[in-house]
């Protein structure tokens, strides 16, 4: 069912807007389409427009994205209840987050998926904040931000090896955004049309690793209702994004190597083998190489699963980047919450950027969001950050300055995660098998005690 709003759409191209008015047309009521923006003001007098789909750039090669937080400015002038939503490049991050600060309701990053388009105007629209730019298994659309030299150097790759079909593993630390590249080498790719599908190997338990990937039939097995396709049937001509790969046990590296080999899957209870074509992503904060010396990981799926490598650096290693990054999660959470502007002191930025990020991005944004939902006046208080990283986890609850009793049971639950936390440098999945936790269930701790 459409919703009862009007929607205009400003952009000098038109085949962007043939494209908006066919992805919109289903869900809204109308769409306006405009190419020229200086009759943008004269249209949103004489007409009932709900919502601005605004561009960046009008003027052939312009790249600066001036011109629309111009028009912005004077949409929110003369109109400052509309909800103005903006197109950038994915590049563009520092821009959308301007334009969010100047009264934007949100940003779509081209090019879109056009589930993303149609959510972010929805919500924009009833004035709920969607993650229109979320990726990652929770976090599903986030652009990659980064300039720095060894980040631009993983968008050049990223933009190469997209317009392949090239099997690509990627490496980093946990939280170093290996699941944003993936999402963004589909989403550049070919094959965006298409769902990407992911699979956690990591919290994959063992007996579940077939049934899972190749899918079953129905009968085959107790509690298998009907028939199930499995996550690499469901990825055929699409992409498929396995998360870390390095815990895999080895029976299990053999059948995939010999699925992604034949290029056909045979379900658990089936006769045959079905073909797939799939382009393979995989990830991992293991040291895979190390891992093929120590006959840990097959040398041969290592071969079929490497043809391209990215490295992605720590967090610490971008330089810059820790402030595009907070500025943008600074924006996001801000809006999110519908906060006041809010701002970062100078002095804090400087130890931000010495502090070491054991979490790398997943920890910058957590806290900066915990910053955020505490915040009291106009500047992010990172205290809580800077006493945890200069204490050692074994001081006493006295010395924390918290008045908690040491022996309450989530006190104790939030120091042992931090200890093998610290004892694993950060590494979840290591700290998560030590404490018996599934990674899920890690994360979700780590949530609530904003670690
Ligand atoms: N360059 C980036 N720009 C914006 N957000 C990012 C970036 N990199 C990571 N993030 C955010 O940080 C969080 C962690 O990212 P992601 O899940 O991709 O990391 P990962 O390396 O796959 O972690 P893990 O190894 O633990 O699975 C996500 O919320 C993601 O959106």
């Amino acid at each position: 069912m459409s919703k009862p709003m009007r929607v205009l759409v400003v952009d000098d191209n038109q085949d962007i807007l043939t494209a908006c008015r066919l992805c919109l047309k289903p869900h809204v009521d109308d769409v306006l389409t405009l190419a020229n923006p200086t009759e943008l003001m004269g249209v949103l007098k004489v007409n009932k427009i709900d919502l601005v789909l605004l561009d960046m750039n009008f003027t052939r090669d312009a790249s600066s994205g001036e011109e629309g937080i111009f028009y912005l400015k004077q949409i929110v002038a003369a109109h400052p209840n509309m909800p103005v939503v903006m197109m950038t490049a994915y590049t563009d991050v520092t821009l959308a987050v301007k334009a969010m600060h100047l009264g934007a309701k949100d940003f779509v990053a081209k090019p879109w998926d056009n589930q993303q388009l149609i959510d972010a105007l929805l919500a924009a629209d009833s004035g709920v904040k969607t993650e229109t730019s979320r990726t990652a298994a929770s976090d599903d659309k986030t652009p990659l931000i980064g300039d720095s030299e060894p980040m631009q150097a993983v968008k050049q790759l990223i933009e190469k090896v997209a317009l392949s079909d090239a099997n690509v593993l990627i490496l980093g630390e946990s939280g170093t955004g290996k699941e944003v590249v993936a999402q963004q080498i589909h989403q550049l790719s070919a094959r965006r049309d298409k769902s990407f599908v992911g699979v956690d190997m990591g919290t994959l338990p063992d007996n579940l690793f077939e049934s899972e990937l190749f899918g079953y039939k129905k009968g085959s097995f107790t509690g298998a209702m009907q028939d199930s396709p499995g996550r690499m049937a469901l990825a055929d001509k699409s992409t498929l994004f396995l998360d870390e790969l390095g815990n895999l046990p080895l029976p299990q590296q053999g059948k995939l190597l010999t699925a992604l080999q034949n290029r056909a899957v045979t379900a658990l209870g089936a006769q045959s083998p079905k073909p797939i074509d799939i382009r393979l992503i995989s990830a991992t904060n293991e040291d895979l190489h190390q891992q093929v010396a120590t006959g840990a990981f097959r040398q041969d799926l290592f071969y079929r699963i490497n043809t391209v490598e990215i490295h992605l650096p720590p967090l610490r290693e971008r330089g810059s980047d820790i402030d595009l990054l907070l500025d943008w999660y600074c924006a996001r959470y801000t809006a999110r919450y519908g906060r006041p502007e809010l701002r970062i002191k100078d002095s804090d930025r400087k130890w931000l950027h010495t502090y070491q990020w054991p979490g790398n991005v997943r920890e910058l944004a957590h806290s900066v969001e915990r910053a955020v939902v505490l915040a009291d006046g106009e500047y992010l208080d990172f205290s809580q950050l800077a006493r945890q990283s200069t204490m050692p986890v074994q001081q006493d609850a006295d010395a924390t300055g918290t008045s908690e009793s040491p022996f309450l049971l989530e006190y104790v639950e939030r120091k042992t995660i931090q200890q093998a936390l610290q004892f694993y440098q950060g590494n979840v999945s290591h700290a998560a098998k030590a404490l018996g936790l599934t990674r899920g269930a890690m994360y979700r701790r780590m949530e609530k005690y904003g670690l």
